[in-house]
């Protein structure tokens, strides 16, 4: 155990003391998990025809961005926009002064969050050093093209931030819409990137006609965008990052609300996807990124254990139903997924055992 790493790390994932910090760390007086709204809101203005003139960083361990690559796959946008994707362990983002080598953190800095591996890394270390804890890199993980970012090299995705404004403190998250020309981030809302890849990529699009966020069912989606946000999408992490027993069982009780009221949703309306019969929208992407991670992640690691999503009748049908689909198929990586809440969080799960669980219901 490399108890320096590991401490400082932990100290910085359980704290919020206005050094650069995680998510993790965003709790209010009471223990209840308080999400920091997201920092960079421009908007895609134009619409653009340019290839890969922006790229799109995630990780598919995480349901926001995975948002963005679902809605990236429905819209055939994969030949027009490229994607990075980020290794799902967190590391130490900050690497002594002129090192290439990614082993040379710097000790002082305590940050842990996404990073891309050196193509010839195999492996990456659990931070608690444990020399069994270490977790394989898939050639997709890698650092991608340095020539397209304003530095030599980006080896965290706190690099990129930094890059575009140094007193920035965190959280470094994901997903991120960058613009390789201005080299700059444009966004890092998930919620509106998803309408700017709807909306604004016309020309690039290879299904263009779909339409995830049509004019006559603006209302319902909104509608149900709040609740499902609040109760579900959000509910889980405010399970799963409460800090007193009183914080989630608030959050535990409003998650099962949100649930049995999905599920009465789909019971009644009897259609295929959340607002239409026919096609899908912005809800159906939004709600199915959590709902996917459920059974494998939520329900041990977030404490969720009160039902599983097999055991709804119809929200199972329902997310088997969009799995089918080859743009969610392909945005679900549950390799990454599980891997990323299980040796993420040193504070959380010191040892990065990753459970068995059984997605095979899915398919
Ligand atoms: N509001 C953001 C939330 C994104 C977010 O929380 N991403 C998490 C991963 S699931 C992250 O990157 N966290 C990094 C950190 O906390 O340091 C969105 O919807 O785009």
């Amino acid at each position: 155990m490399n108890w320096k790493t590991f401490e400082s790390v932990r100290h910085i994932q359980m704290t919020n003391d206005g050094e650069r910090h995680t998510a993790v760390a965003a709790v209010d007086r009471k223990g209840r998990f308080a999400r920091n709204e997201s920092s960079f809101r421009d908007r895609v203005s134009d619409i653009v025809s340019e290839k890969n003139r922006y790229k799109l960083i995630v990780s598919y361990a995480c349901p926001w961005a995975t948002r963005c690559l679902s809605v990236l796959y429905l819209k055939g946008l994969d030949d027009g926009i490229e994607v990075d994707i980020v290794h799902p362990t967190w590391q130490k983002t900050r690497r002594k002064r002129g090192k290439e080598d990614e082993e040379d953190t710097d000790e002082d800095d305590g940050h842990a969050g996404w990073v891309f591996p050196n193509e010839n890394c195999r492996w990456i270390q659990h931070l608690s050093g444990i020399e069994s804890a270490k977790f394989e890199v898939q050639a997709y993980h890698t650092r991608k093209d340095p020539k397209k970012t304003k530095k030599t090299e980006f080896y965290s995705i706190r690099d990129f931030y930094e890059e575009h404004d140094n007193s920035y403190k965190g959280p470094f998250t994901v997903p991120i819409l960058y613009d390789q020309t201005e080299k700059r981030i444009v966004n890092n809302e998930s919620s509106e990137i998803i309408r700017d890849l709807n909306a604004r990529f016309q020309p690039l699009a290879k299904n263009a006609t779909l339409d995830l966020y049509p004019e006559s069912k603006r209302k319902e989606i909104d509608e149900m965008n709040e609740w499902t946000y609040r109760a579900i999408n959000n509910g889980v992490y405010k399970c799963g990052f409460a800090r007193t027993q009183e914080a989630y069982e608030e959050a535990v009780e409003e998650l099962y609300e949100g649930l049995e009221r999905l599920e009465s949703v789909l019971e009644r309306s009897k259609m295929k996807f959340l607002v239409s019969d026919d096609e899908v929208t912005e809800i159906d992407v939004r709600v199915f990124q959590t709902l996917v991670r459920f059974d494998e992640v939520y329900v041990v690691y977030f404490k969720t254990n009160k039902k599983c999503i097999r055991e709804y009748k119809n929200i199972s049908a329902y997310v088997k139903r969009l799995y089918a689909m080859p743009a969610f198929r392909k945005a679900t990586n549950m390799w990454d997924i599980k891997t990323h809440y299980f040796t993420s969080h040193v504070a959380l799960n010191p040892y990065g055992i990753i459970p068995k669980g059984d997605p095979s219901w899915l398919t």
